[in-house]
């Protein structure tokens, strides 16, 4: 069997003396879409930075495409929950997306061919490519949000990776999203966190549920239970069946 995209093994993690991960093992496959859902400071964005190699285990193991994350991490496309530039700067939505060549080694400004058509690519697959030569601050919630993907897209990873996309769009934004979404997913992996369990259920496969240890269930297998447990506070009672 080939190996898993993404493979944690028993990993804990701590800021001080506080636990914030404990013996976490999550083991994705090419092609699925996963959804990691759970409570505020549950340690969602804290594996998402493990896994994108910003912060190293204390104890376990994680390999992204058979590689450490930080070697692996130019074969990820990573959406942030806030974009990480200021809303009134002075760029383009094409500039915005040329940016996600540039964990490829590009200087600033200095992108090729090659470049240009991965971000115009990029564009087009988003939905997005009328708004190319707009200044990004003049988009909707909706609009960034797809640049964003867009971004991610442009440096045509092999998996992707999503903090909460839709945290700051309307409802029909974020229908929009998740259907994008549901197109990627036939050539990439996907891994998203959310806090909205019973959405992401509509789309994801499977759902990691992170409460400092961590517990998956095929969607499926969700029900009411699942979700009290989870955010009542008692997640560490739900089976881990894997
Ligand atoms: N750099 C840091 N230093 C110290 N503590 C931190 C740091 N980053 C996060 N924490 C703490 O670790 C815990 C987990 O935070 P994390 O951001 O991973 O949770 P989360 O599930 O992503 O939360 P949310 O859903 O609110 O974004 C929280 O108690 C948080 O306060």
């Amino acid at each position: 069997m080939a190996e898993p995209v993404i493979q944690v093994e028993d990993l804990s993690f701590s800021y001080g003396d506080a636990l914030v991960l404990e013996q976490v093992t999550l083991s994705i496959e090419s092609g699925e879409f996963v959804g990691l859902v759970g409570p505020n400071a549950g340690g969602k964005s804290t594996l998402l930075k493990l896994v994108l190699g910003l912060l190293r285990p204390q104890v376990g193991r994680i390999r992204v495409l058979g590689q450490s994350p930080r070697r692996a991490v130019r074969r990820i496309g990573y959406v942030p929950q806030f974009p990480s530039f200021p809303r009134d700067f002075p760029i383009s939505v094409e500039q915005v997306v040329l940016m996600g060549r540039l964990g490829m080694g590009r200087l600033l400004g200095r992108y090729d061919t090659s470049d240009r058509a991965a971000a115009t690519g990029a564009l087009r697959e988003v939905e997005a490519l009328d708004l190319a030569k707009r200044p990004i601050g003049a988009l909707s919630g909706g609009q960034l949000q797809r640049v964003l993907l867009a971004r991610a897209l442009a440096s045509e990873p092999e998996i992707l990776i999503l903090d909460e996309p839709t945290a700051n769009v309307d409802q029909r934004a974020e229908t929009d999203v998740f259907g994008l979404l549901a197109e990627l997913n036939r050539r990439l992996t996907i891994l998203l966190v959310s806090h909205d369990i019973a959405f992401i259920s509509e789309y994801v496969s499977r759902v990691a549920c992170l409460n400092r240890t961590l517990a998956c269930h095929r969607t499926l297998e969700i029900d009411g239970d699942t979700v009290q447990q989870l955010y009542g506070g008692h997640v560490r009672q739900v089976a881990h069946g894997h």
